[in-house]
């Protein structure tokens, strides 16, 4: 299963940002093209894997936007994007996002006290973004229905859980100079 994401895996480049082995994939990157075939895949996939009591879904800059954008087309529910800029509309949260190989700002609009949230993402790694995004979504006052990320690499998942937040991955790899092996497929 999953067999489209897992042989694109395989194939995808890496390069150094720092010390970090970046891998590069059309989920993580849109680079190489996107195939319509591999997005189907990966988002009919986490259709069967949610709460369906949401009713916004929420995606974070650049590279959660393909995939919200395919799950408010196949659910008919709205998405909203965590922007890396401001619009300082009143009530804009905003929140520091580290990664492994990057610092900036993430902004939230149109996120209310009481919304019912599917958070969507490409990537999870150290895990910085989404605890930095979680904390701001109990402030408001969202209720997070599921937290879904199509690729987790690296300790992020399992210091979510520490922290009592569960996210749930499609695919967890490792990540060396040679390239990326896939470590468990979670059907
Ligand atoms: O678990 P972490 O270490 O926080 O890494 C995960 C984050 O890194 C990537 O974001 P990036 O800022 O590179 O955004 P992009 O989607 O614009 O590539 C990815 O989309 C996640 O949001
Ligand atoms: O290695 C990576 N590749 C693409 N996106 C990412 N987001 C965090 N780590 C990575």
């Amino acid at each position: 299963m999953l067999a489209i994401l897992q042989e694109s895996l395989l194939n995808a480049p890496i390069v150094h940002r720092g010390a970090y082995h970046y891998f590069i994939h059309p989920i993580s990157d849109g680079v190489p093209q996107l195939e319509p075939a591999l997005l189907d895949e990966v988002t009919d996939h986490i259709l069967g894997m949610v709460t369906k009591d949401f009713d916004k879904i929420l995606a974070i800059e650049a590279m959660g936007i393909p995939l919200a954008t395919a799950l408010s087309m196949k659910t008919g529910i709205p998405f909203t994007i965590i922007r890396k800029r401001p619009y300082e509309l009143e009530g804009e949260i905003k929140l520091s996002q580290e990664t492994g190989y990057s610092k900036g700002e993430l902004y939230i609009n149109d996120v209310r006290e009481g919304d019912r949230v599917l958070i969507v993402d490409d990537v999870i790694s150290t895990g910085g973004t989404l605890v930095a995004l979680m904390n701001a979504l109990e402030g408001i006052g969202a209720t997070v229905t599921d937290n879904i990320v199509i690729i987790e690499r690296g300790d992020g998942v399992s210091r979510l859980r520490d922290m009592g937040i569960d996210v749930k991955t499609l695919v967890r790899i490792d990540v060396t100079e040679k390239g990326v092996s896939i470590e468990a497929v979670h059907e």
